[in-house]
This record gives C-alpha cells, structure tokens and sequence, in this order.
C-alpha cells in the first residue's frame, strides 16, 4: 500500500504499553537535513506522547544514511538501549548510487537487528525527488519519523 492510500502519522496506539521505562536511541543522518530534522521531531514527538522520558532518548548524527547502520551498531551494543531508531532520507540522483545506499542500509540496519536482538527501525525515506520527501517528513503523507517511532513503541510492546 503506497504512503497516498495509508497516511505515515495515522497509525492504531491500541495496545501501545508503557514507554516510561524505555531507553531509545535515535540515529539521524545529516544528508538532506531540512527532511531529516523533520523526521527526527516527529520521532521525538510520537515517543514522548507514547510515555518515553526525554532523558531516555539519545541522539546520534552520522553523515549520511550509509553510515546509519554502524551507528545503529554503535547504539544498539549499548545493554541500556532497548531500541534504535534510525532516520535518513536517500534522495534519486542521476546514477545508481542511489540504489547501492539504500540497499545498503535496509540489509545493514536488519543485520544490526537480528545481530542485538532489538528493534532497529528504519525510518529512511527513499524517494525519486525533494517534493515526495517533504510530502513524507510531515507533508500531505504524514511524517515517516511519526511511524519509526511508532514501530519502535510496538515493538517494546510485543
Ligand atoms: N546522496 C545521499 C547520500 N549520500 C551519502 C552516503 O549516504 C554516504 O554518506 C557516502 O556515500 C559516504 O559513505 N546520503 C543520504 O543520506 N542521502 C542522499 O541523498
Ligand atoms: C543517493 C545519492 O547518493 C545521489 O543523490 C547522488 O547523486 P548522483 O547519483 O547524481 O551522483
């Protein structure tokens, strides 16, 4: 389903348990910084109405979105995080780096996951243009960080 059929910020908090306990760590690339501030505000915003403490939610900036898996590894090896949440936005360009970074990153923050055993989310837009971006990081899509955060929140509550 296409982010136009389901909005990224509507999502169902039934069942969402208690976060006051949790410890995230939000890791945020610096490529495309307008979209990705915006993510990352949506992230915060969703934790903290989810019951998460401000002071239980670190961040870290990497320089790209490639770089968001070893900073997911980084965060996620620390016993006090319960989750990882990253935040990029990897924009088309005229080659197919494109295509190596954001595959890249989807097997890198998987592989982190499974290697931690906690959730690591990926909040990565991926998208053609600048405009379907902003459309994503609180526009008329929603907010993708919106429902990293989320992901995370139902996660701990498995
Ligand atoms: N073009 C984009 C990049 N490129 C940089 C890479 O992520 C990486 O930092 C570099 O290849 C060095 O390892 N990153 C984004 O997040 N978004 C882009 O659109
Ligand atoms: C995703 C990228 O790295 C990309 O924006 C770089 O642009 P180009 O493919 O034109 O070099």
């Amino acid at each position: 389903m296409a982010s136009a059929q389901k909005n990224l910020s509507e999502f169902s908090a039934k069942n969402v348990t208690d976060m006051s306990d949790k410890r995230f760590a939000i890791v945020v690339s610096e490529w495309n910084e307008e979209i990705t501030e915006a993510l990352f505000n949506g992230a915060m915003e969703t934790l903290l109405k989810h019951g998460a403490k401000q002071e239980n939610i670190i961040r870290k900036d990497v320089p790209g979105s490639f770089e968001l898996s070893i900073g997911a590894q980084w965060a996620a090896q620390v016993d006090e995080i319960d989750a990882v949440i990253c935040l990029g936005c990897v924009i088309q360009g005229e080659t197919r780096h494109f295509d190596f970074i954001c595959q890249a990153v989807a097997d890198g923050i998987t592989n982190v996951s499974l290697k931690y055993n906690k959730p690591v989310i990926f909040g990565v837009l991926t998208p053609d243009n600048q405009q379907q971006a902003l459309d994503r990081a609180g526009g008329k899509h929603g907010n993708k960080g919106d429902e990293a955060a989320i992901t995370a929140v139902k996660m701990l509550g498995y």
